[in-house]
């Protein structure tokens, strides 16, 4: 194995074409990228310009039409549902828009959820002071539908936190958050990925959000065009003003 398949995010030439014949989009053009453990990792760029599409495919919910992806060092091609979804239950958390939170379940039921379902003993103490850092403390015995929209969201982060994941994927993760709150969760992924070792994967048009992480990679056409390490919202904000001017060779 060399070296590269060690990350626990591993992208090797993958392509995603949706649909076939003239109205084909190639979503994702050729992208190889490994996420380095214990890192926080932006993805940005354009509108449609694969993102989300590149999110899905390293978490393995969308297959790529070529490439390889791994995930915690396990190639994905030829796994069964089955086996897919034993792998990110181990492995995987996800922040995603759709919050898929159960509306049956409390904020700390829904906290502990994914560690019930994987049958792994919550951490009480650990998801206490998660439910407490997103700002939850005392919503813990509320149901998803007397929360708003954005603490909905921090449920979400709560969730994703709370089993420590080696892998965590998200997507716009404090978009409907007032700024402090965002601050407070963008501060949480970061300390995760730097005290835990967890690997965080970041989809967000926000550069200021994006400078938490330890580096940015911007996608143009479904390539991977540019890579911002250490990265502040001004520089991040000014790669995005000249990306969105910018047409990849074809
Ligand atoms: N299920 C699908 N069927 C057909 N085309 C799709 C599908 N999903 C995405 N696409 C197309 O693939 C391209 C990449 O989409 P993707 O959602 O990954 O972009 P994005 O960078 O996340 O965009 P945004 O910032 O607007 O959310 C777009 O041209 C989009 O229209």
């Amino acid at each position: 194995m060399s070296p590269r398949q060690q990350h626990p995010v591993q992208l090797t030439g993958v392509r995603k074409i949706y649909g076939g014949g003239p109205s084909a989009v190639t979503a994702l053009d050729g992208v190889s990228y490994g996420f380095a453990e214990g890192t926080f990792t932006a993805v940005m760029g354009p509108s449609g310009s694969g993102k989300s599409t590149l999110l899905h495919c390293a978490a393995g919910l969308d297959e790529p039409t070529s490439g390889e992806v791994s995930l915690a060092g396990t190639p994905l091609r030829g796994l069964d549902e089955t086996a897919l979804t034993e792998l990110r239950r181990e492995h995987v958390a996800f922040v995603f828009q759709a919050f898929n939170l159960m509306p049956a379940l409390t904020v700390r039921q829904n906290v502990v959820l994914p560690l019930t379902l994987a049958g792994r003993e919550p951490d009480a103490a650990w998801v206490t002071d998660v439910i407490g850092r997103v700002g939850l403390g005392e919503r813990t015995k509320h149901r998803p539908s007397e929360l708003s929209g954005g603490q909905q969201q921090r449920v979400a982060i709560a969730r994703a936190l709370a089993g420590r994941a080696a892998i965590t994927f998200a997507d716009e993760p404090t978009g409907a958050l007032d700024t402090q709150t965002a601050t407070e969760v963008l501060a949480l992924l970061r300390d995760q990925s730097r005290a835990a070792g967890q690997t965080i994967v970041m989809v967000t048009h926000d550069p200021v959000a994006a400078s938490y992480a330890d580096q940015v990679v911007f996608l143009v056409d479904g390539r991977i065009v540019h890579e911002t390490p250490a990265p502040t919202g001004e520089g991040v904000a000014a790669v995005l003003a000249k990306l969105s001017r910018t047409k990849v060779p074809t």
